[in-house]
């Protein structure tokens, strides 16, 4: 399917973002189809958690709307949403002495019963999540005996688990090593493409989400734009994304250089 006729995931209207004494950034339009990698980029502080924790409903927009397969999110309930969007955040909020089964089963939550039992229907889907992250070897190892990078795709595994059709994750290579990083990326990639999730994440690493990514969210002072990586490139919108006096973007090889 061409993605122009692809189904919306998320949309934003006239969205305005931030907290009760700052604006962070205004008018956000956005529109992110099915099987969409996309990253959301920016210097620190610009924005990008901000917009993130507004999406998942943690803060309320300050104008405007978000929209969740065309349905705005405040008539959208906390069950509601936790059907549509897994998130993975940086900080792990779990007990370590879970096992990786564990943890992934805990992706379920949102559809098992009070006591927490799982269906078959749950088992297949932890199995599913486990086999297609490739972390099936690791199922019965208890979460504090793993790597950064094994954590890292396994906290994957568990958005997986979930089965939304969005996942939004914040700074997912952090601590990662560059190699892993590249990994993690591909496997993103990867994960959009065969499932047709989308799959949003912020992360500093722009060198890679412009290789590897569908579309790019721009942070940059109170303003947020929605391009193709091609685009935002042709337009010259990362020239001036930092401070000149240090490093500046070279269009050719696609990534930042530190002056000399
Ligand atoms: N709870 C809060 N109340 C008021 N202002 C806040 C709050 N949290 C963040 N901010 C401010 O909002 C702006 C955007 O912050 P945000 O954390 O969204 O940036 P970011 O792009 O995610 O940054 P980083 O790359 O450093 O993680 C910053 O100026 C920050 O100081």
């Amino acid at each position: 399917m061409k993605n122009k006729e692809a189904k919306t995931i998320l949309s934003t209207q006239h969205l305005s973002i931030g907290y009760e004494d700052k604006v962070v950034a205004q008018n956000i339009e956005l529109n992110i189809k099915k099987g969409e990698l996309v990253a959301v980029i920016g210097v620190n502080g610009s924005g990008k958690s901000t917009l993130l924790k507004t999406i998942i409903k943690e803060l309320t927009p300050i104008a405007g709307n978000v929209f969740l397969e065309e349905v705005a999110i405040e008539n959208i309930s906390a069950k509601e949403i936790s059907e549509k969007i897994s998130i993975v955040l940086t900080e792990t909020h779990f007990s370590k002495n879970l096992s990786v089964k564990e943890l992934v089963s805990l992706g379920r939550q949102p559809y098992s019963n009070w006591l927490g039992i799982l269906t078959s229907k749950d088992k297949v889907a932890v199995q599913n999540a486990l086999n297609l992250i490739a972390v099936q070897d690791l199922a019965h190892k208890k979460c504090s005996d793993l790597s950064d990078g094994q954590l890292q795709k396994v906290m994957l595994a568990r958005a997986l688990a979930q089965n939304t059709p969005l996942i939004m994750l914040d700074e997912p290579t952090t601590h990662l090593d560059l190699y892993h990083k590249a990994f993690v990326f591909k496997m993103l990639k990867k994960l959009s493409k065969t499932t047709q999730k989308a799959i949003v994440f912020a992360t500093h690493e722009i060198d890679l989400a412009l290789q590897l990514c569908d579309q790019i969210i721009l942070v940059n002072n109170g303003k947020v734009i929605q391009q193709t990586p091609e685009n935002l490139i042709k337009e010259k919108h990362l020239e001036h994304l930092f401070p000149s006096d240090l490093i500046q973007f070279d269009s050719i090889s696609k990534s930042f250089k530190i002056k000399s």
